[in-house]
């Protein structure tokens, strides 16, 4: 497939995917994480690629939200969700999911929220989940003391992309590559041709260096743990919580061995070096304080000295103290004479401190005797060329340790680099799937039937229309409780509601109507995106389009109207499959053109077979205008009580609704009585 044939990915985008190690099988993954990791793409651009590539494979072009109100529905619904998530991966993901028109996508996308609503929402799940962020890549780490060599160009070019962590050397024979040896403390020569070389120093020949970089360069392993040690940690942790809380991750356990994980990343420092091994550790320290141990050893010693001088009577010759006399000669010569059994006490004394403070080796030991090794002086000498070479074989054993370590501590954490992949998503899934359970539990939701409009083969499938026999298209919810509302969600009344064809929604003021409009829609965008909705049931037809007019705000002008106008005449058009909602219209223009131009709206909707509701207070004026018998649904005020309307909710199917002033005359006629206000009655 090429990248660009998903919607969305354009020239630039298909160019930085391409950089990801499957870049088609990523995509198609719909791991928004690792989408996220091709350079520029962020995670709410790597979601939108993933719907992309979701939408590709499940040939689903259609956009299922056709105007701004079902878009804002859409919105609102992600939120409610969002709302739900721990780490920003599952706010953003979350938005793979979209309303849907493809049967085969609603399906994939329910059989995983059904799932999803089967996980308890448990508070230290919730907490371990705060730490875990995607993984990310450290940038290249230049390593200095080792390079690759080649003869070959091309092997040169392909050596510069896969170890940008080292330097390529082009060399033609093994002079090169020896004069190489002295550059760097390692030299990795890639070519074949050279196998069985046979120069001084660290050269190795392999030819299969750049298939095998833990090994070729370490430090690119470590960087990516010691980089990523806390978000590893907490997606260890959010495995260890789920699983203690009886509702693990993944059945068959962590993706990857989380003792052996700790157990590495506690052998790493946080600049990628290794830590916690003693040897390592004294051959450091022993390099670093070398100068001082070695200035302390002289000063013992020449305590030491000083104390046997200060205790001894020395006799002298009188040639002896005349050649002291005339030529101011030095008191080594005494001190090696009269002295050197305390000498050699003194100088073995600053070896063996040197020794003890740098906690040497027997065999280190030995190369640090001549240290102090010269001629008997005091102040004691030390040899400073001795010292040289004793820093250089520590240092070396130090790096020979360090690099043995690295090698080992990377093979070990190349058996977990892929496993970790899959323990970090796993954690960041799981918050999608939590965000889902709990929008489920909170809302008290059930996954709805989405059915084909063309079911009718099946009539298991259909739609029943509150009671009135069975229907295949259209929607029907019961029990419903709208998040949109107003009001605290536990206040909200439960709404039956059921559609099929084109319908007027009369009723109160204030009774419901628009609510019970944002309540279908968002039960119908929820249902396409495979989500469950906040109902005791729902079924709903797989509309291919959902138009929600909302309410417009006053009258509008001559140009605005025309505008208008002229969205209805192509909405009716071809609006087989469509769900339309629309929100007193009437008020774009004058009441006696509304009810005309809704009636004929409707009977053009009601003509193509789609799905209508219209809430309008003109119910009475429009069926009277309509050429064909509109359905009326009210919702009915039970009447006044103290002065507050007391409704009921749930829309009475062919019934057109008492208005809020029909209710107060009737109030006022059967309180008063009156010729005035039975006339009026009567009027209605
Ligand atoms: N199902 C419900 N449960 C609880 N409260 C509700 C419900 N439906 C509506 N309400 C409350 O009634 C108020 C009015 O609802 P809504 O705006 O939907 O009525 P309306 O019939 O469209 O009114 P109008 O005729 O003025 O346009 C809401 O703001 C909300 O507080």
């Amino acid at each position: 497939m090429e990248l660009e044939a998903i919607p969305g990915v354009g020239a630039k985008t298909a160019a930085a995917l391409s950089e990801l190690d499957d870049p088609v099988a990523t995509v198609e993954s719909g791991d928004v994480a690792a989408i996220a990791r091709a350079p520029g793409v962020n995670e709410a651009r790597a979601a939108r690629i993933a719907r992309g590539a979701i939408r590709r494979r499940h040939d689903d072009a259609g956009r299922v939200l056709a105007t701004d109100r079902a878009r804002e529905v859409y919105r609102e619904a992600i939120d409610l969700l969002r709302e739900r998530t721990v780490t920003d991966y599952a706010a953003k993901r979350l938005e793979t999911f979209y309303p849907s028109a493809s049967a085969s996508r609603i399906a994939e996308a329910q059989s995983a929220a059904a799932d999803a609503t089967t996980r308890e929402p448990d508070p230290e799940v919730r907490d371990a989940l705060a730490g875990v962020e995607p993984l990310d890549d450290p940038p290249t780490v230049r390593v200095r003391d080792r390079c690759l060599a080649t003869a070959d160009a091309e092997m040169f070019a392909r050596a510069e992309r896969a170890v940008p962590e080292l330097s390529v050397e082009t060399v033609e024979d093994a002079r090169d590559i020896s004069e190489l040896g002295r550059s760097y403390a390692t030299v990795i020569v890639i070519d074949e041709a050279f196998a069985g070389l046979d120069v001084d120093g660290d050269v190795k020949v392999r030819p299969d260096a750049l298939e095998t970089p833990a090994e070729t360069v370490p430090e690119r392993l470590l960087a990516f743990f010691a980089t990523n040690r806390e978000r590893l940690e907490a997606a260890a942790a959010v495995h260890e919580a789920a699983a203690v809380a009886g509702d693990p991750v993944a059945p068959d356990g962590p993706a990857a061995d989380l003792d052996h994980l700790r157990d590495a990343l506690a052998r790493l420092d946080d600049d990628g070096t290794i830590v916690g091994d003693d040897e390592l550790a004294r051959l450091t320290d022993a390099v670093d304080d070398l100068d001082a141990a070695v200035s302390t050893a002289a000063s013992v010693a020449d305590d030491r000295l000083r104390e046997a001088i200060r205790e001894r009577d020395v006799t002298i010759e009188g040639t002896d103290f005349l050649s002291l006399v005339e030529q101011g000669a030095r008191v080594d010569s005494l001190l090696d004479r009269e002295l050197a059994d305390e000498y050699d006490e003194a100088i073995a004394a600053a070896r063996e401190h040197l020794a003890d403070a740098l906690r040497l080796e027997p065999e280190e030991a030995e190369l640090a005797e001549p240290i102090f090794d010269g001629d008997p002086s005091f102040p004691v000498d030390h040899d400073e060329a001795a010292v040289s070479r004793l820093r250089t074989e520590l240092a070396a054993a130090r790096d020979r340790r360090s690099a043995r370590l690295k090698a080992d501590l990377a093979s070990d954490l190349g058996d977990l680099r892929e496993p970790v992949e899959a323990l970090v998503r796993d954690a960041l899934e799981l918050d999608v799937e939590l965000a889902i359970s709990r929008f489920a539990r909170d809302f008290d939701c059930t996954m709805p039937e989405v059915v084909d409009p063309d079911a009718d083969a099946d009539p298991g499938e259909s739609i029943g229309a509150g009671g009135d026999g069975t229907i295949d298209s259209g929607f029907r919810i019961e029990g419903g409780r709208s998040p949109l509302l107003d009001v605290a969600f536990d206040d909200a009344e439960p709404i039956d509601y059921a559609v099929s064809g084109a319908t007027l929604l009369s009723g109160v003021n204030s009774g419901g109507k628009t609510s019970t409009l944002d309540l279908v829609a968002l039960v119908v965008v929820l249902a396409q995106m495979g989500l469950p909705v906040p109902a005791e049931s729902a079924t709903v037809e797989r509309f291919e389009e959902i138009h929600y007019y909302a309410k417009s705000q006053g009258t509008l002008d001559a140009g605005a109207f025309e505008a208008t106008l002229r969205d209805f005449g192509d909405l009716v058009e071809g609006a087989d499959g469509r769900l339309v909602l629309v929100d007193e219209l009437e008020s774009i223009t004058e009441p006696g053109a509304s009810a005309k131009i809704i009636a004929g709206i409707l009977e053009a909707l009601d003509d193509q077979d789609a799905t209508a509701v219209f809430v309008s207070h003109l119910a009475r004026e429009i069926r009277d205008a309509a050429d064909f018998a509109v359905a009326v649904d009210g919702i009915e005020a039970a009447g006044l009580v103290d002065g507050e309307l007391r409704v009921n909710r749930s829309p009475k199917k062919g019934h057109l609704a008492r208005s809020t002033p029909e209710l107060i005359v009737e109030k006022l006629a059967d309180d008063r009585g009156g010729e005035f206000y039975d006339d009026l009655l009567e009027k209605f």
